[in-house]
């Protein structure tokens, strides 16, 4: 059971800008989840996991993708939104780390402040509980936070401190599944030169040698030492999706396709058309030395703008 409810939220509420519920009419669950309203934009952001469903900004189709067919259950990730990766990406990098992507897309976030600034910008923080599991893997020493401020921009900010007395390694991600009208009619900007780990190839160092990068299979890509702005040409919407990052080295680029769709139960066999995984990441050969003491902050700062 969730331990928050809209009643003992009701403190955070900011009226006629942010509020809680349990459920949505449309994806009809029944986790505690934020909805806020602002001028530019409406979101709604579960705390469990952390995980932002919807970003809707005034004026263009809706930016986030949800599959249909995700579960909205304690014990599940969601498929679609924005699954926040910690304190590992994919299996970690050894490769031994359970589960998949681990902790924080399964563990209910407590809500710590909610804020409306003058521009009408409303920010939520809420931070991860050092739970039995975090503990017994090394990780209760170290406080992750989580920042979401919505408006004309989406910002997410993650930070971590480590308060434990010897250094630890992790890797995190802001897992983003973009909607876009079609793949095959999606390219994103912004990681020509670098060199990516080639998941469908056995890890593979290739080169990324094209300045767009085209969908025209499965791809999974971990892009390294990459920190420069991101675009997504959602060209079927007529638009571009900007990605600023802060704090991030690695990006990570996913679609399933066709081929893998099947593996992948919680999509509905026609999702990989309509999303593109672009994430904020830091992972493999850039994942994160933390000395007692120190915080690390990684953010990711989206807009768009519409093409005449
Ligand atoms: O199915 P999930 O655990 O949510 O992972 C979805 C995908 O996440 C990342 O993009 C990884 O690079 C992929 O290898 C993985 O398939």
């Amino acid at each position: 059971m969730p331990t928050q409810t809209p009643e003992s939220l009701q403190k955070f509420a900011i009226q006629d800008h942010l509020t809680f519920h349990v459920g949505n009419g449309n994806l009809n669950h029944d986790l505690v989840e934020a909805r806020i309203v602002t001028p530019a934009s409406e979101a709604t952001i579960l705390l469990h996991g952390a995980h932002l469903t919807r970003w809707n900004p005034t004026g263009t189709e809706p930016v986030i993708y949800v599959s249909p067919k995700s579960a909205f259950a304690e014990d599940k990730p969601i498929r679609g939104g924005i699954p926040v990766l910690y304190p590992w990406f994919a299996s970690g990098w050894d490769g031994q780390h359970q589960p998949m992507h681990g902790f924080a897309r399964i563990t209910e976030w407590t809500v710590q402040s909610t804020h409306l600034d003058p521009h009408g910008d409303v920010t939520l923080t809420l931070t991860l509980p050092s739970t039995p599991d975090l503990q017994k893997s090394g990780y209760g020493q170290c406080a992750a936070t989580l920042r979401f401020r919505v408006g004309k921009e989406l910002a997410i900010t993650l930070e971590v401190t480590n308060h434990g007395s010897a250094p630890i390694v992790f890797e995190e991600g802001l897992h983003t599944y973009f909607a876009i009208g079609d793949i095959r009619q999606t390219t994103t900007e912004g990681l020509q030169g670098t060199t990516y780990l080639d998941k469908r190839d056995n890890f593979a160092k290739k080169v990324q040698t094209e300045r767009l990068l085209h969908y025209t299979r499965d791809v999974d890509q971990v892009h390294l030492n990459t920190a420069t702005p991101l675009t997504v040409h959602d060209a079927a919407n007529r638009r571009d999706i900007h990605i600023v990052k802060g704090g991030s080295d690695t990006t990570v680029t996913w679609n399933p396709w066709s081929v893998m769709t099947p593996t992948l139960p919680d999509l509905a066999p026609d999702s990989w058309e309509h999303f593109v995984c672009v994430e904020t990441v830091n992972a493999a050969d850039n994942r994160i030395t933390l000395a007692p003491g120190q915080t690390h902050v990684m953010s990711s700062t989206v807009h768009v703008t519409k093409l005449a």
